[in-house]
């Protein structure tokens, strides 16, 4: 029986913007009011996903979410006709309506945790879609997320949905971004490494002063007991407070990891050589390669301006691993070097690919938060919605809707524009027939 770990890409939506809604992020912060391109958003995105899909790996694509989203606003108490309501919260509550139009759920490593069938008691792929609390536009997602991925993991012999965790501080869940499975080959059960920034019901435990932590040590467990693993398959790490207040909003901005390696930087974790012990015990004794990336190569404003661990480390058909980049790790000769130098070092990575996702960087996501990462075996992959895997025939269909339905530029005062909205859900209405979604939207109802 063959493995994968396939990578499902979130499609832009065609409301991306920059409107400075993520506190705690950057490049969300410093690029608030700029003028965004969805079409070029979602194009960048879809030539990643293509390009991962010609190099012989399973690639799928997760459906875009509604937004505006009018079910949220009129939950806020705005009513009228859709066009009232947008000019109500317009001019009554733009932080709100702003908060409802983004499109940050093409960070598909924040829809959910997957814990693969080789790891769970039940032998299913299990999915918790985050409830990403910390965020009001990121809280609006779980519901939708959780639709779409019954629609594209639509098989309950081989996939199992959880509910998002309660939708309070004390669980505070971001999904896989702060989710690190590692193992001896996809197959073979392996350990998942939970990275939390604060543990909410402890008040004298460490945490961030100036940023918050999204995720919390409590919604972490959760997840891990609703996903059936056994301790011994489980690590949880605590993000170093010092790094989430330098912009590491989630784990994926300063560690990734791939079968047998994991690929950090000095300072990203509390407690990092008993933690490093702890995998090392839990993984047993077949190799595994520890990269620690020091400071005095690559200082955290670096890491964090370059997103060089939000990087996917992927292993190609030939057994080799590969990182994709984003190009931003070219413009910082510090990174450029370090990758530079990795390469012809004794690890399992041999090459760097970089791809131009700058739409999606401006808003502090790289190359790693655009994919939700599904380890299966061949079975389970013949279960997914087909219509949802990438191959050139869906490249050419979603490129030719990106080229129909979407703007080549839109400002945070378009938002409340009525005919925004009309071509959102026309645009997302034809999506879900051409991915085979069914209707995962609440307008659809
Ligand atoms: N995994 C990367 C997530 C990036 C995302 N940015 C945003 O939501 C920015 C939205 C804006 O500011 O328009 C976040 O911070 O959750």
């Amino acid at each position: 029986m063959k493995h994968f770990e396939a990578n499902f890409d979130g499609l832009v939506g065609p409301t991306h913007n920059y409107a400075g809604l993520s506190f705690g992020n950057v490049a969300s912060l410093n690029n608030a009011a700029a003028t965004s391109s969805p079409k070029d958003a979602a194009k960048q995105g879809l030539k990643k996903a293509k390009a991962l899909a010609d190099l012989g790996l399973v690639q799928g694509m997760l459906a875009p979410q509604e937004r505006p989203d009018l079910h949220s606003l009129r939950r806020m108490g705005f009513s009228g006709t859709d066009s009232e309501i947008l000019n109500k919260a317009a001019k009554e509550a733009p932080a709100l309506l702003r908060a409802c139009c983004s499109a940050s759920s093409m960070w598909t490593a924040n829809a959910a945790t997957v814990s693969p069938s080789a790891d769970t008691h039940d032998g299913k792929v299990h999915f918790t879609p985050a409830n990403l609390v910390d965020k009001l536009h990121r809280s609006i997602e779980p519901i939708t997320t959780g639709n779409i991925l019954q629609a594209t993991f639509n098989d309950s012999r081989y996939f199992k949905h959880h509910q998002h965790l309660p939708e309070h501080a004390s669980f505070g869940d971001e999904g896989a971004a702060n989710h690190t499975r590692l193992c001896s080959e996809y197959g073979h059960a392996g350990v998942e490494l939970f990275v939390y920034g604060q543990e909410a019901t402890n008040p004298t435990a460490p945490r961030p002063q100036k940023f918050p932590a999204r995720q919390t040590l409590e919604a972490s467990q959760a997840v891990a007991r609703l996903h059936q693993l056994d301790d011994e398959g489980t690590v949880y790490i605590q993000q170093n407070p010092d790094v989430i207040d330098q912009g590491v909003f989630h784990n994926d901005v300063i560690a990734v990891g791939n079968q047998n390696v994991l690929f950090y930087h000095e300072q990203a974790f509390l407690n990092t050589q008993a933690k490093l012990t702890e995998i090392k015990n839990k993984f047993g004794d077949s190799a595994l390669h520890f990269i620690e990336v020091p400071t005095a190569k690559v200082a955290i404003q670096d890491a964090v301006k370059s997103y060089l661990f939000n990087t996917q480390v992927i292993t190609l058909p030939s057994g080799e691993m590969a990182i994709i980049a984003p190009t931003n790790c070219q413009e910082n000769p510090a990174v450029f070097a370090y990758l530079n130098e990795l390469v012809t070092l004794d690890t399992p990575i041999k090459q760097v690919l970089y791809f131009d996702v700058k739409q999606s960087m401006q808003n502090g996501g790289g190359p790693a938060c655009l994919r939700l990462r599904v380890a299966m075996n061949q079975d389970e992959v013949a279960a997914v919605n087909q219509h949802t895997l990438m191959n050139d025939a869906l490249f050419d269909r979603l490129n030719l809707w990106v080229d129909k339905h979407y703007r080549d530029r839109l400002l945070v005062e378009d938002l409340a524009d009525p005919q925004l909205l009309i071509e959102s859900r026309t645009a997302l209405d034809e999506l879900t027939q051409i991915m085979h979604l069914g209707s995962v939207y609440q307008f659809q109802k």
